[in-house]
């Protein structure tokens, strides 16, 4: 059999599209301390809540995690939690305490992230008490640190992985006991539209041929084909950062057809516009007074240019086609 290439870390674009992981982390932890939402696991990621970030991005990435967290938690509620969940690209996101927090937790979280990213958070997690306090009621610190790259506990496992490598993808979830047959809900948030069409395809494809009863919930870019859209992506190419899968962001119907030729049953997608007109408006009356924003039309156009798209599947028939906003 022939040897399979893996991909390089030190590859200048593979950095570029890792440090995105500490941009999503400031703007959230900067949100945190502007009171947008609660997070008090953030600070143990980023240390200082850093320079200042405008309304509008504030009030982006609060409809980004109301809207994912809407999905996520109604996933939970149709399993009743009697499920997986695996977190793509997660970065430092810090869900898992979230849901450890609020008594909502499913069977397993995994989440998958480049090694050196894994390695961070893992470090953090061995360091920070605040984080490793719920993972070490069964397991002492040094048995949660398999090996620098992945760590496994009863409930919560972190690996270091590239999602473009499925193989080894599969390879390294069997290994720490992800279970096809649980139901399993899947989050990517910017991530996609870092790998190629293909590559993305690849991957939702091995999730909809591995898990019968299964959920996808994808944050990224939408509408990239217009001025606004051209905009953000050259700001992201003069830091190196290529949008590689830029083509399947121009509508809602490419986001849904990535799903839908892959083997998923159902798909839906909104504009981050309608998601955060669908949220809770008395939370988002809360928020819009938090801080004065001028530019009203600059915060629709932002939101015009993010969506989420949700893809199921269903053999038990649990009813996660009617999950929605
Ligand atoms: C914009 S960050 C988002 C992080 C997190 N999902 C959040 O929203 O806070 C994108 C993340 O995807 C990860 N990522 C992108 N391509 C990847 C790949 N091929 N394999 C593993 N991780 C990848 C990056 O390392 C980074 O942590």
């Amino acid at each position: 059999m022939a040897a399979r290439q893996p991909f390089t870390d030190s590859d200048t674009a593979d950095e570029a599209v890792r440090s995105t992981c500490d941009d999503a982390t400031t703007c959230k932890r900067y949100a945190t301390s502007k009171g947008y939402w609660t997070d008090p696991y953030v600070q143990y990621f980023v240390r200082s809540v850093g320079e200042r970030k405008a309304p509008e991005i504030n009030r982006g990435y609060y409809a980004r995690v109301q809207g994912m967290n809407h999905l996520l938690d109604a996933f939970l509620r149709k399993t009743e939690c009697d499920c997986q969940i695996v977190n793509l690209g997660a970065g430092l996101d810090t869900t898992f305490w979230r849901l450890k927090d609020e008594n909502l937790m499913p069977r397993k979280y995994f989440e998958v992230d480049f090694p050196m990213i894994a390695a961070r958070k893992i470090h953090n997690i061995k360091t920070k008490p605040p984080l490793s306090k719920p993972l070490i009621e069964t397991h002492s610190t040094d048995s949660l640190l398999l090996d620098g790259h992945s760590l496994d506990s009863d409930r919560y496992c972190i690996i270091g992985a590239d999602l473009r490598d499925i193989p080894g993808l599969d390879d390294k979830l069997k290994k720490f006991h992800l279970n096809p047959e649980l139901p399993t809900l899947f989050l990517s948030e910017c991530v996609l539209v870092y790998m190629t069409p293909d590559q993305s395809s690849k991957l939702v494809n091995w999730a909809s041929d591995t898990f019968h009863t299964a959920m996808f919930v994808n944050y990224e870019q939408l509408n990239m084909m217009d001025r606004f859209g051209q905009v953000m992506i050259e700001n992201l190419q003069r830091r190196q950062c290529n949008l590689a899968g830029v083509e399947v962001c121009q509508s809602l119907e490419s986001q849904k057809e990535r799903f839908l030729k892959t083997g998923w049953e159902n798909a839906d997608a909104l504009d981050m516009m309608t998601v955060y007109s669908v949220i809770p408006q008395d939370d988002v009356a809360r928020i819009e007074r938090l801080e004065f924003l001028d530019e009203k039309e600059l915060l629709q156009q932002l939101l015009q240019h993010y969506s989420i798209c949700w893809a199921t599947k269903d053999k038990l028939k649990l009813g996660l086609s009617q999950v929605a906003f």
